[in-house]
């Protein structure tokens, strides 16, 4: 399966000859990928097919691996601090500090970008209203819900205005209207050129928001293009069948039996 694409266009993120090993066991296995600007990526896997550790990899938080990475032709093991400022990354969990406001936590993020005072304060502000914060600028963040904290997470990755922007889980947490606002968001950051790399085990959602579909099992890459060609490859009709297809070694109904079996005493009779 093929790239889309813009591909006359130099890629903003290319990865060749990607692997990387914990210990004896490797992870991830020769990955080339050519990203190009504009494209929303989804990039699916089960778990432990080693979607995480290339996202580190890309944010420079792993530097020890084989092949080469290239961020808008900048070498990442070369110099790892000029393709940060390239990357937004919003990690699914992270330290928020959370005796911080989401104002003070937002300004030292910003001051650690280097960002201008007189532009990033009214843009903290203004998407922290955008997402329902507005009454919550001021509050310690130890008492914000999942999703307010997530939200924050969210603000935090983007306020540099970063050409390239990772997404693992961001929408993990999120009631539904920000569910919303999320996704038209991805959608008009893409519109502006913006890249994103979009990690999710939400299937029906990366079928809406990615352009281009990277689906990895073990470590390599089982299939590459836009939905519509993934379905058209595969005679499925959601991205969800598409994915069992391809990496399901089990019958999936047989293993929910299995699981409700473990309930049950021998002979069939309920705990
Ligand atoms: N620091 C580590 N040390 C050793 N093994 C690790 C480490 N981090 C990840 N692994 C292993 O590498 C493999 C890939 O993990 P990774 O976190 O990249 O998977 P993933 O696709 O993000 O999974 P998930 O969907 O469950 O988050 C797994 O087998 C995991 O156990």
């Amino acid at each position: 399966m093929t790239e889309t694409g813009n591909e006359s266009v130099n890629p903003v993120i290319r990865i060749s000859g990607l692997s990387k090993s914990y210990g004896a066991k490797q992870v991830l296995n020769n990955i080339d990928l050519a990203i190009y600007p504009g494209q929303v990526i989804g990039y699916i896997g089960p778990n432990g097919a080693g979607k995480s550790t290339t996202v580190k990899i890309l944010c420079g938080l792993i530097s020890d691996f084989e092949g080469e990475v290239l961020v808008n032709g900048v070498n990442i093991q070369q110099d790892p601090v000029a393709v940060k400022k390239m990357i937004g990354y919003v990690p699914e969990l992270a330290e928020l500090y959370e005796v911080l406001t989401p104002l003070e936590f937002l300004e030292l993020m910003a001051g650690l970008y280097q960002l201008d005072p007189a532009i990033s304060r009214p843009r903290m502000e203004k998407m922290l209203l955008a997402f329902g914060l507005g009454a919550n600028m001021q509050q310690r963040m130890d008492t914000f819900s999942k999703g307010m904290r997530q939200k924050v997470l969210l603000i935090a990755g983007i306020l540099h205005d970063p050409s390239i922007i990772i997404l693992d889980e961001p929408l993990s947490g999120l009631d539904a209207n920000s569910v919303i606002i999320v996704k038209e968001l991805i959608s008009r950051l893409a519109k502006e050129g913006k890249t994103i790399f979009y990690c999710s085990h939400m299937m029906d959602v990366v079928e809406k928001v990615s352009d281009r579909i990277v689906l990895i099992n073990q470590g390599s890459i089982l299939a590459d293009g836009s939905f519509e060609s993934l379905q058209e490859q595969m005679g499925a009709g959601s991205l969800e069948r598409i994915f069992s297809q391809l990496t399901a070694t089990d019958n999936l109904s047989d293993t929910a039996s299995e699981l409700i079996g473990a309930f049950r005493k021998e002979g069939g009779a309920h705990e």
